[in-house]
């Protein structure tokens, strides 16, 4: 299995290069060169099997020989050992037709430790081989970065420096970056907004003397092994409902658009799902975009849901890739528009988007309303995040096709969110039970390229 770029200039990759790389040297993002196809007996194979052997079987035809199906499989089970609920991604039933996948009960409380231990494992594996060291760069609105430091902490061959917005994560999140004690890891606190912090990443990508000189990696979501394991939990929910004898819809949570892109991969897969829908907060822009076409972002507005405080949505651009054809040239044409302000999606493409795509915008006091109402009614609290998916799914459930809406963090990372909309405290699990006591460790730096490239190059020589 060969990767190429979304932009077409970069050089084609290998899985294991491209996941050592994240943001092609192009700027674009990595991609299959195909999609792999899942017959339907596969699929229906899957019902019953523990989530790592499922998780094998999906991801396998993207790896090539990057690792052996042993290593493979021993890198799987080390990545979910540490999770909470045996079945890593459970299912649970809020209403008739309508379901809440609980994407929580990784180390870190959200859906990106099931792609952050993977990659953590996978990375380890990998460097050990070749004995080379890599410095990882993240951007994140709050639990990227938390997965991120957790997933690579005391890892010898690895330091990780992550962006985030300072001010603009919630205290639990914050205190999980800044706690862990082990000196590869550090969290900076930046002046601006997750935009900001993402710019800045992409920005010291295109440094190449930078990225050479200090080994950079990249493990948002613009690498696309994040991407690859967040397919697994769209086939094993479905499945789980009877797929691939019948179809579902998926509500997803979005910011980036890393996860639902997962969810698009799962059909082109042959996974039989009928819409997936996009659900996002008061920063609706790619609401905006599927409704009418435009791509203009206008700044991002704090919300309740940090996490999804983003308007420039780096891997729209992947579905972009897809809808226009895989047509590179004009994909890098309206990345340079974007650059320049924003762009709008032509006809044929916007069509080939809502072939697949439907979305929704959820305000503040429709997110509180449907935490309260939620826990109310079915006794599930729900993140804001959560909680902006189930709102939106309730708009577009249907009586033939079970939707799942994807539940993307838990509610202990959200506290004062959660207790203001449902008068529940979310306690923290045992394991993280005395965050509030341990020391925090943070450097604040100003958005200014220059000095955080110093301040990783003066941190990495130490
Ligand atoms: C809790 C939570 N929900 C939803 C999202 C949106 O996911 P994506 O960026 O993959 O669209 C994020 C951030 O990525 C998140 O942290
Ligand atoms: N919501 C994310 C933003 C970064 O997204 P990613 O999936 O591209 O890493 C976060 O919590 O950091």
């Amino acid at each position: 299995m060969k990767y190429i770029s979304t932009r077409g200039k970069a050089p084609i990759l290998t899985f294991e290069e491209a996941m050592l790389t994240g943001l092609a040297r192009d700027g674009g993002l990595y991609l299959p060169e195909s999609i792999p196809q899942m017959p339907s007996a596969e699929i229906a194979a899957l019902a019953g099997l523990p989530y790592e052997e499922a998780a094998f079987r999906i991801m396998r035809p993207y790896i090539g020989d990057a690792f052996t199906d042993t290593e493979f499989q021993d890198i799987i089970a080390r990545a979910y050992a540490g999770f909470a609920h045996a079945a890593r991604a459970p299912v649970v039933q809020l209403a008739p037709g309508h379901h809440l996948l609980e994407l929580f009960h990784g180390p870190t409380l959200a859906f990106k430790d099931f792609a952050m231990q993977l990659i953590g494992q996978l990375f380890e594996a990998s460097l050990k081989r070749s004995g080379n060291r890599v410095c990882i760069v993240g951007a994140t609105s709050g639990d990227t970065g938390s997965a991120a430091i957790d997933a690579f902490r005391g890892l010898e061959m690895v330091d990780v420096f992550i962006l985030y917005p300072n001010g603009r994560v919630s205290e639990v999140q914050r205190r999980q970056m800044s706690t862990p004690a082990e000196d590869n890891v550090h969290a900076l606190a930046m002046t601006g907004h997750f935009d900001d912090c993402q710019a800045r990443v992409k920005d010291m990508f295109n440094d190449f003397a930078f990225r050479d000189e200090v080994g950079l990696a990249g493990v948002n979501s613009i690498n696309w092994a994040r991407v690859l394991a967040q397919v697994v939990y769209y086939f094993t929910s479905a499945v789980s409902l009877g797929a691939p004898q019948r179809e579902v819809s998926f509500t997803v949570p979005t910011g980036n658009f890393g996860d639902i892109f997962a969810g698009y991969i799962a059909k082109r897969m042959g996974l039989p799902i009928d819409r997936l829908i996009v659900a996002t907060n008061q920063n609706d822009i790619l609401h905006r975009c599927l409704s009418g076409g435009d791509y203009i972002p206008d700044g991002v507005i704090p919300s309740i849901s940090p996490s999804m405080d983003i308007q420039v949505s780096s891997n729209f651009e992947r579905a972009l890739f897809e809808a226009y054809g895989r047509d590179a040239n004009a994909t890098a044409q309206l990345m340079d528009e974007l650059k320049a302000g924003g762009f709008t999606v032509s006809q044929g493409a916007l069509e080939a988007l809502r072939e697949s795509f439907d979305s929704g915008r959820v305000s503040e006091e429709e997110t509180r309303a449907t935490i309260q109402r939620t826990w109310n009614e079915t006794g599930e609290l729900l993140c804001p995040h959560s909680a902006i998916g189930v709102h939106v799914a309730e708009q577009h459930l249907t009586p033939d096709v079970p939707m799942i809406t994807l539940a993307t963090a838990h509610p202990a990372k959200f506290p004062a969110a959660v207790e203001e909309a449902s008068g529940q405290h979310p306690p923290l699990p045992l394991h993280m039970a005395d965050l509030y006591e341990r020391a925090e460790r943070i450097t604040e730096v100003d958005n200014d390229l220059g000095a955080i490239e110093t301040l990783i190059k003066d941190r990495i020589a130490r």
